[in-house]
C-alpha cells in the first residue's frame, strides 16, 4: 500500500516540481551480469533489484519503476525461453520491491509496460490490449502510484497502450522511443504526441534509443504540436547515457556498437548537467535516464537542478557540486580540479588509437509489417542465424 502522505505524479507536476526519474535497470544488470541482453527480463532478481533501486533513490530519483521491462507473456515466451516463472510473478514482485524501496523516500512508484513481440508480428489491436492488460492487473493489484507506457517505436501501439492503462483511471505517462524524425512508420513527433494526449496521457516524451540532447530536441517538438493543438500535457525524458550523433530513426540499435561495444560513448556525469538544464530550460519537468544511465548520472541531474529540487539528494554528500569533493585529493594539480569551469570546459579523450568518432548505422530498415519482425517463440537455430551473418558481412 501506498503511504498516504506521499504526493502523487500529477500533484508533482501541476505544482511545476522537478521530477527526477531513475535509469537504466536493464542495462546496468546485464553488466553485473544478472539479465541477458534481448529477453532483458526473465525472472525476479531480489537482492540486486533492491540495491539498485537503493542507488537511484540515493541519487536523487523521485521514481522507481518497476523492474518490468518485457516482462509481458508474449515476450516472455519468446525465443524460446523455458521459464520458471510466470509473467505476473516476475511483475508482482517488481512491485512489491519497487515499493518497498520507495518507501525509504520520497519517492513514487510507476508500473511499466513496453512493446510487444505480439504488436512487431502484427496480431490484431485486441490481441495486444489483452497482453497490456495482464500486466496492468498486477499493477492494480500491487497499488502502483502511477503508470508508465515506455520504448514503443510505433504509435500505434503506444496508443493501444495509454487506452488499457487509462482504465485504471491512475495517471499515465507515454514514452516513445523516437527522435526528431518520428515513429518507424513515420509519424512526426508532434503527431505521435497529440495521438498521445488525446488518448488520454497525461504525460509525454521519449525514452531510449537516442542521447539527451536529442531526446530533449524530440520533445521539444511534441510540446510545440500539443500546445498548438490547443491540449496540455506535462513533458518527460529519459534518455540514453550514450552520445549518438550518428544515428539514423531506429537510434542506437542500428549502431554497430549495440549493445556490447558501447562504452566509449558514455556520457560523463558533467554531460549529464547540460542535459538537466537543457531539458529543463524547454519545460521538460520530468527528467530522468534510460539505457547507459548508471546511478550517478542521475545525481549529476539532481545536483544539477539542485536549486530548483530545494536541495542536493543524499549520494552528493560524497560528491559535492562541480568536484568541490577533490579539495581533499592527495594531489594539488587534482585538488586544483575542484571547480565549475575545470569540469565544465574539459574535453574528456577517448584515448583509442585508431578508432573512428562515429560509426555508420546498420540501416536494414526492417519494422512492423516486414516479414523479417514476425517473433518466433522458438530458440532461433544455426541455420536462422546463418544468413544473418552472411548479411552482416556484406554490408
Ligand atoms: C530498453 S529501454 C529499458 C527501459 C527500462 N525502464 C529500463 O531501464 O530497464
Ligand atoms: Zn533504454
Amino acid at each position: 500500500m501506498a503511504p498516504a502522505k506521499v504526493r502523487g505524479i500529477l500533484e508533482r507536476l501541476d505544482a511545476g516540481e522537478v521530477v527526477i526519474g531513475d535509469g537504466g535497470f536493464v542495462f546496468a544488470l546485464e553488466k553485473r551480469g544478472y539479465v541477458k541482453a534481448g529477453p532483458w527480463t526473465q525472472r525476479p532478481l531480489p537482492s540486486t533489484l533492491r540495491q539498485l533501486h537503493r542507488e537511484f533513490l540515493r541519487a536523487g530519483a523521485n521514481v522507481m519503476q518497476t523492474f518490468t521491462f518485457y516482462a509481458s507473456d508474449d515476450k516472455l515466451e519468446n525465443r524460446g525461453s523455458k521459464l520458471s516463472f510466470t509473467g505476473a510473478q516476475i511483475n508482482a514482485a517488481a512491485c512489491d520491491l519497487a515499493r518497498e524501496v520507495a518507501s525509504e523516500g520520497d519517492a513514487l512508484v510507476a508500473g511499466g509496460v513496453s512493446q510487444t513481440p505480439s504488436y512487431l508480428s502484427c496480431k490484431s489491436e485486441s490481441d495486444v490490449k489483452a497482453i497490456f492488460k495482464k500486466q496492468l492487473d498486477v499493477f492494480v493489484d500491487k497499488n502502483v502510484d502511477f503508470l508508465i507506457a515506455e520504448y514503443f517505436e510505433h504509435v500505434e501501439e503506444a496508443v493501444w497502450a495509454v487506452e488499457v492503462l487509462k482504465e485504471t483511471k491512475k495517471p499515465v505517462a507515454a514514452t516513445l522511443c523516437i527522435g526528431p524524425k518520428g515513429d518507424m512508420h513515420g509519424v512526426s513527433p508532434g503527431d505521435c504526441a497529440v495521438r498521445l494526449v488525446k488518448a488520454g496521457a497525461q504525460i509525454v516524451g521519449v525514452n531510449c534509443h537516442f542521447d539527451p540532447l536529442t531526446c530533449v530536441e524530440t520533445v521539444k517538438m511534441m510540446k510545440a504540436a500539443v500546445e498548438k493543438a490547443g491540449l496540455k500535457a506535462h513533458y518527460m525524458v529519459q534518455p540514453l547515457a550514450f552520445h549518438t550523433p550518428d544515428c539514423n530513426c531506429q537510434g542506437f540499435i542500428d549502431l554497430p556498437e549495440f549493445p556490447f561495444g558501447l562504452e566509449p560513448r558514455i556520457l560523463t556525469r558533467w554531460d549529464m548537467h547540460k542535459y538537466a538544464r537543457e531539458a529543463y530550460n524547454v519545460g521538460i519537468r520530468y527528467i530522468g535516464g534510460c539505457c547507459g544511465f548508471e546511478p550517478y548520472h542521475i545525481r549529476a541531474v539532481a545536483e544539477e537542478l539542485a536549486a530548483e529540487k530545494g536541495g542536493l539528494p543524499a549520494a552528493s554528500e560524497k560528491h559535492g557540486t562541480w568536484g568541490a569533493g577533490l579539495e581533499m585529493h592527495t594531489k594539488p594539480w587534482v585538488r586544483a580540479r575542484a571547480r565549475r569551469d575545470y569540469w565544465e570546459n574539459m574535453k574528456p579523450a577517448s584515448g583509442r588509437p585508431l578508432c573512428p568518432a562515429m560509426s555508420t548505422p546498420d540501416g536494414w530498415g526492417v519494422t512492423k509489417g516486414d516479414a523479417d519482425l514476425i517473433q518466433q517463440k522458438e530458440a532461433t537455430t544455426q541455420d536462422q542465424l546463418k544468413p544473418l551473418f552472411d548479411r552482416t558481412k556484406s554490408n
